[in-house]
């Protein structure tokens, strides 16, 4: 380990982060009483701009006066780029309670985006003496907000989240795709068979690189890594897939863009029974091995090691943290 140790994330679930526009009121009562842990409703781009400053009104209105339960709450703002954002945060900040959470900053590029935000909340704040600090999540969707993503991550004590948005990010980056997210056609692999016309492709995963920077940034930082949108809402196996990929390589949750992904992103960021079993039997595996003076031990018929203690303790702290 380094001298400096790893921070910790917020302890706090994040398996579903549910989005609702905030020009549709009629939908966040229904969003308040779904098993998403997180909802965030959205100023952005669910909201065209001829209706911003109704869907401002209606979130403000939506913050005070809906039971929204232990949920996180989140208002994603506009973009940095926009005539809209500060109006956001200002009267957001100055007209809704203390139940709001968090602001989501969309298309964050560098620690500067998140300064110029970070500076506009805590003036609002003193003035309005909150005493409940706003958190910040962000969203990694931009070929600058990758380039920059370490720094992003450290931005501000505010931070807390930082989700990868797929289609932003596509376009920014200049992909050949209109899809959001999951597998893309294009993206594979041909078997290196001297050219026999029937061989076989294997689909690559277009996300990896940048999910893995999102970890990384998160998990040196102490903020919880989450997926973003997976855009067609009737692929459930594209979506589990894709769920799965991204809690394989350490991120906590995921967006639902509609009600029916919520139950899917909750199977998939709860560990499992037999995953928990077998997290648990390797920490006793490993209690009998120290007793004996052994630092490695064979469980199942394979090694396990302190590192082995270590990765179980992920999977039991998840377990612990979701109850
Ligand atoms: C891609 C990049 C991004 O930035 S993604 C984040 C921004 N996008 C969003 O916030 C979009 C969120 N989703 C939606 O607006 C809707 O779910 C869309 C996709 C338009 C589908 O709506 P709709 O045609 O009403 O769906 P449906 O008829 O299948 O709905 C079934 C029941 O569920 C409800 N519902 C719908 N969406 C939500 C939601 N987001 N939160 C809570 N409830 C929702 C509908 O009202 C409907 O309810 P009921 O059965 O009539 O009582
Ligand atoms: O904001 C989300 C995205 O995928 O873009
Ligand atoms: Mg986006």
């Amino acid at each position: 380990m380094s001298f400096k140790v790893q921070p910790a994330p917020p302890a706090r679930p994040n398996r579903c982060q549910l989005f609702a526009p905030g020009s549709r009121p009629a939908i966040f009562e229904k969003a308040a009483a779904s098993d998403a842990d997180v909802i965030n409703l959205d100023l952005e781009d669910s909201v065209s701009p001829a209706d911003k400053a109704e869907a401002r009104k209606n979130v403000i209105e939506a913050i005070n006066t809906i039971d929204w339960g232990n949920k996180t709450l989140s208002i994603r703002i506009n973009g940095l780029d926009t005539e809209f954002w500060y109006k956001d945060v200002v009267d957001i900040l100055e007209n809704a309670g203390d139940r709001i959470d968090q602001i989501m900053i969309p298309k964050v590029g560098n620690a500067g985006d998140i300064y110029a935000v970070d500076a506009l909340v805590t003036s609002v704040e003193m003035a309005k003496g909150r005493k409940k600090p706003i958190q910040f999540e962000v969203i990694i969707e931009t070929a600058a907000g990758l380039a920059h993503v370490e720094e992003i991550a450290a931005a501000s004590p505010r931070m807390a989240a930082m989700s990868l948005g797929a289609a932003d990010y596509a376009a920014s980056m200049g992909m050949q795709t209109t899809g959001i997210g999951g597998t893309q056609e294009n993206y594979y692999m041909v078997e290196n068979a001297n050219g026999d016309a029937s061989r076989a492709t294997h689909l690559g995963d277009p996300w990896h690189a940048v999910t893995v920077a999102i970890v990384s940034a998160c998990r040196t930082h102490g903020l919880l890594p989450v997926d973003g949108p997976f855009g067609d809402f009737s692929d459930e196996e594209g979506f589990n897939a894709q769920a799965r990929r991204s809690a394989t390589l350490g991120m906590v949750g995921k967006w639902a863009i509609h009600p029916k992904q919520v139950a899917l992103a909750n199977a998939v960021f709860t560990p499992s029974e037999a995953q928990i079993t077998e997290a648990r039997e390797i920490l006793v595996a490993m209690e009998e091995a120290e007793k004996s003076g052994q630092g490695a031990a064979v469980y199942k018929g394979r090694l396990v090691d302190l590192a082995s203690i270590r990765q179980a303790q992920v999977i039991v702290k998840q377990a612990e943290m979701i109850g």
